[in-house]
């Protein structure tokens, strides 16, 4: 009895759920919007609740199309709250525009259809992969091959050729038959079905190996080039070579510029967490820094 009232407590908790407004027609972009991936945030604030305390405050910056952009901070520094925020998952107050159209005029729905995330635990569905890479059945297999191939998902099975991955291969629910690299690797391949032209990525933490982490790294590069790329790293090397570096603070965006301009910054925060990494030297070299012209420049702390 005790167990059946925990259930229908958190059905409660649904049923009293706060609602999103619902999407309207009026709000449907263009089929082609974002064309280009062109990002302005202007004064974004961010909490978990209406009301609530906020976690992002007063965010403002431009990521231009095509750009790779790596988002580093300490934990709760705000970085999943702001992928969050960029789709209009949590409150948010200030305004966000892919390609100048604000994502407060357009049906949530299609923002969230246009606009790829991959969270650090992405869901999939009980099915096959093929209903996980397509499940409105939009697209034929040779296009649902070309992504799991292009995501690097035939390869992380290859040497095991009884359980080699087609997209007949069975999912079990919230996916729990892949490992949560696997699953990330799913979900970029779904990004690449959607060729949407921004991705926001949320690496996962440590339960993530390094090769996988390589493979997507290197899947981003070669299939996704001319897409905007915002990756949340947990390991600095995953975003060393990005065109631009993010850094947050407290929910503030204290840095973002070139990395190698930032590591160039005396008292910098991208420089201190570089620093203290045991992987300086190589990071500085990824950024285009030569560690011993930096040494000899009293760069290095
Ligand atoms: N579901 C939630 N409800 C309320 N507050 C939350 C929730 N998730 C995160 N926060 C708060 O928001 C702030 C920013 O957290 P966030 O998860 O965005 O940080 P992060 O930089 O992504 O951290 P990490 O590196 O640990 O993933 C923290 O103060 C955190 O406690």
């Amino acid at each position: 009895f005790e167990v059946s009232c925990n259930s229908l407590e958190r059905i409660e908790n649904y049923v009293n759920c706060e609602q999103e407004p619902k999407p309207t027609e009026a709000g449907k972009p263009p089929a082609y919007w974002p064309s280009s991936g062109h990002l302005v945030v202007e004064k974004l604030s961010a909490s978990y609740s209406n009301g609530g305390e906020q976690v992002l405050h007063d965010l403002s910056f431009e990521i231009k199309s095509g750009e790779r952009v790596g988002v580093v901070g300490r934990t709760g520094s705000g970085k999943s709250s702001l992928t969050l925020s960029l789709l209009r998952l949590i409150p948010t107050k200030g305004s966000v525009m892919y390609d100048g159209l604000a994502t407060e005029h357009v049906n949530l729905n299609a923002l969230r259809n246009h606009i790829t995330i991959i969270p650090q635990q992405p869901d999939l569905l009980s099915g096959t992969l093929r209903d996980n890479l397509d499940p409105f059945g939009e697209y034929d297999d040779a296009v649902l091959n070309d992504a799991l191939r292009s995501s690097g998902l035939y390869n992380v099975q290859a040497e095991n050729e009884d359980e080699r991955i087609t997209l007949d291969t069975p999912v079990s629910s919230g996916g729990g038959n892949f490992s949560l690299g696997q699953r990330q690797i799913i979900a970029l391949a779904r990004a690449i079905c959607r060729q949407s032209k921004v991705l926001i990525l949320d690496e996962a933490t440590a339960a993530i190996d390094h090769s996988t982490d390589t493979m997507i790294q290197a899947s981003i590069r070669a299939e996704l080039r001319d897409v905007t790329v915002i990756t949340v790293a947990h390991r600095l090397k995953t975003i060393g070579d990005s065109d631009k570096i993010m850094v947050l603070d407290a929910g503030r965006l204290v840095e973002f510029d070139s990395p190698s301009k930032l590591l160039k910054k005396k008292d910098g925060f991208f420089k201190s967490l570089v620093d203290q990494s045991g992987e300086k030297e190589q990071l500085y070299l990824m950024a285009g820094v030569d560690p011993k012209e930096a040494e000899k420049h009293s760069w290095f702390s």
